[in-house]
């Protein structure tokens, strides 16, 4: 077998070199990862070879595909060999040398040194064929390609480099010899490789065999039904699938389906979100099988890019064996059963969310972020979507999380429109002037302090009938049943402004502030605040802001309409100063700072210098106008 010629020499990629050193020194105990890794590296390869032999029948022989494990306890060698598709010298050089998955890269780039964990991640970060150096200080791969007549061995003691050489091999596929580390003679133990396959590899759908036993001869379990499965075999099965051996899933969902279309899933959420831990767009898609046969290992057209965090496998009768996998998504029976595992993972969702909202919100914690691009990528299940997102809002102080219909059950009978607020902080939202109006009306807003949950429902824009709008817009329509609690204010404010000395305060206002607003006017909105900046494009401010701010180039803010509150204090101060010209210079100086003092409420950055002068130049005014003598 090892008649090997010349040997070329080849360097690792440099993120190779540093997960060998580290696999190399881990104290990491779980060492029978790697074979889990190795045994499921071969059945990948017996897989495709399974698919070349279907789709071009030349390559087809009638010999069994299967994996044998052959332990040589004299030489303390293990060998992991298969009958797959095996490797050429390039295949070689490119699967065994650099990485090409970009997350498996992001993952090696992040490594801690915290070999514990990173160890531990190896298998579902596609680089688990190095694992096999935590238990072997030499590893040979000898191959033959079932395109090729001669093979090709690879060597590598685990450092910088490996080599490779053509040789002569008797038969197609891959055999992993493993020189095991002194002190791991134990990998070549029968009965404790045989507990080793049966914990990790029971699903693998190939025959593993050593010493000519069979070792793994489990139904698959995905077409067995429900009530005969316990959750062990759902966990193990998740773990199985996700090379994620210390793990259980926050939630599982079985379907079987015998009409219009058959076919059999188990699909499973993770119980962590590592995109929100920084590691990018998490590579993702569902294991498809026909008639319990592997087609395709990563499918991602079986669920939309928004459930990305389902992973699980999907089995059909009626999707043909030798579907190439370009062709898959013009298959008529593979869109129709995208179509409802979509339906069925949303429904699952939705069902949670009403019968255990403490694991929902748990959910919602780790993958709400991901579900909510739904809103902008499905139109058909947009609705269904809107119905699983959450909010804080101020029904509960901005605590805790709310569903648009539990908003509208609070809602008044009359409420036409959902209000939110959007805003940089939690404090800063709740601080916000616009809000005033809705608290004395007893109206619930909805707090977003993340600009793309108003992106969201910018988009979604009705919800029930109802608009959804911001507390900044023009556009608010208070309910008429809301009207007496404000009737008061209402009638102080609009006397107020219907005196002459306030018109003459909004006159002058927009004399100072010019271009910079659309408009002056009285506000219908504040009791406390002086005045406040509204907007009329349906956008609201901090929406435009963050906008602007991830865009190539910046564009001006779009103008406001500047709301004054004519029975403020120093509104009506003004107001009765008006009267006399002479003042009018101070008045718009006034005018000036209120303004700025409304950008800043709304998160928006007036010209400071400017503003700096004026407040210097109006203290000192006050200052002056106060006597120095002590009375
Ligand atoms: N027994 C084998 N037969 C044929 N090719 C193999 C075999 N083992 C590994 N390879 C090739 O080497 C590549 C790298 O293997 P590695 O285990 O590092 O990652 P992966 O298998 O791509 O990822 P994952 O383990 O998550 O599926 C594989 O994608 C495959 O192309």
């Amino acid at each position: 077998m090892t008649d090997a010629k010349e040997n070329e020499n080849f360097s690792f990629q440099a993120e190779i070199k540093q997960l060998l050193h580290l696999l190399s020194h881990s104290l990491y105990q779980n060492k029978e990862i790697a074979i889990r890794e190795l045994v499921s590296n071969a059945s990948d390869a017996l897989d495709k070879f399974r698919h070349v032999s279907l789709t071009d029948g030349k390559f087809a022989d009638d010999k069994p595909l299967e994996i044998q494990i052959i332990p040589d306890n004299d030489k303390h060698i293990l060998t992991i060999r298969d009958n797959g598709i095996g490797m050429t010298k390039e295949d070689l050089i490119s699967n065994l040398g650099t990485i090409a998955h970009s997350g498996s890269l992001d993952y090696l780039k992040n490594l801690t040194g915290d070999s514990k964990k990173d160890v531990s991640l190896i298998g579902q970060f596609g680089v688990g064929f190095y694992s096999a150096f935590m238990l072997a200080d030499r590893v040979e791969v000898v191959t033959r390609s079932y395109q090729e007549d001669n093979g090709w061995q690879w060597e590598s003691f685990g450092t910088g480099e490996f080599t490779i050489a053509e040789t002569e091999v008797e038969e197609r596929g891959t055999s992993i010899r493993l020189h095991l580390k002194e002190d791991l003679e134990e990998f070549t133990n029968p009965e404790r490789l045989k507990f080793i396959l049966t914990r990790y590899s029971t699903f693998v759908p190939h025959a593993i065999i050593m010493d000519g036993e069979h070792v793994n001869n489990q139904q698959p379990i995905w077409v067995e039904p429900k009530s005969q499965l316990t959750e062990e075999q759902y966990d193990s099965f998740y773990q199985y699938l996700t090379h994620r051996s210390e793990e259980k899933p926050l939630w599982h969902l079985h379907l079987s389906a015998d009409s219009p279309i058959q076919f059999h899933s188990i699909l499973y959420c993770a119980p962590h979100n590592m995109e929100k831990m920084g590691f990018g767009v998490m590579e993702h898609g569902l294991h498809l099988c026909a008639k319990r046969i592997l087609v395709e290992s990563q499918c991602r057209e079986l669920l939309p890019e928004y459930l990305r965090f389902v992973q699980g496998i999907v089995d059909s009768a009626d999707l043909p064996l030798n579907v190439s996998r370009e062709s898959l998504q013009d298959n008529t029976i593979f869109r129709k059963i995208a179509k409802v595992l979509t339906k069925k993972v949303l429904d699952h969702l939705q069902k949670m969310s009403e019968s255990s909202t403490e694991e929902y919100l748990k959910f919602y914690d780790e993958f709400g972020m991901t579900l909510r691009e739904g809103v902008n990528q499905d139109f058909e299940n947009r609705m269904k979507i809107a119905k699983l997102l959450r909010f804080r809002s101020s029904d509960a102080d901005g605590e805790g999380l709310t569903s648009l219909d539990e908003y509208l059950g609070r809602a008044k009978e009359d409420q036409t429109q959902i209000y939110y607020i959007g805003g940089p902080s939690l404090p800063q939202v709740k601080n916000n002037p616009n809000l005033e109006v809705f608290k004395r009306k007893g109206l619930e807003v909805l707090y977003l302090v993340d600009p793309v949950d108003e992106f969201m429902l910018a988009q979604l824009n009705t919800f029930e009938e109802k608009q959804i709008v911001s507390v900044d817009s023009a556009d608010i329509e208070f309910p008429e049943s809301t009207k007496s609690a404000d009737d008061e204010q209402t009638a102080e404010a609009e006397e107020a402004a219907s005196t002459p000395g306030f018109e003459k305060v909004v006159e002058l206002f927009k004399e100072a502030i010019g271009e910079q607003v659309q408009d002056v006017r009285a506000s219908k909105r504040l009791s406390e605040g002086i005045a406040t900046l509204v907007s009329t494009g349906g956008i609201s401010t901090q929406l435009e802001q963050a906008l602007n701010m991830s865009a190539q180039q910046q564009s001006p803010m779009s103008k406001r309409i500047l709301e004054v509150n004519a029975s403020a204090a120093l509104v009506k101060r003004l107001a009765d100063i008006s009267g006399n010209a002479e003042h009018y210079d101070f008045i718009k100086e006034c005018g000036l700072q209120i303004y700025s003092n409304a950008m800043l409420s709304a998160g928006l950055l007036p010209n400071v210098d400017e503003m700096v002068h004026r407040v210097d130049d109006l203290l000192l005014n006050a200052a002056q106008s106060r006597s120095s003598i002590v009375t």
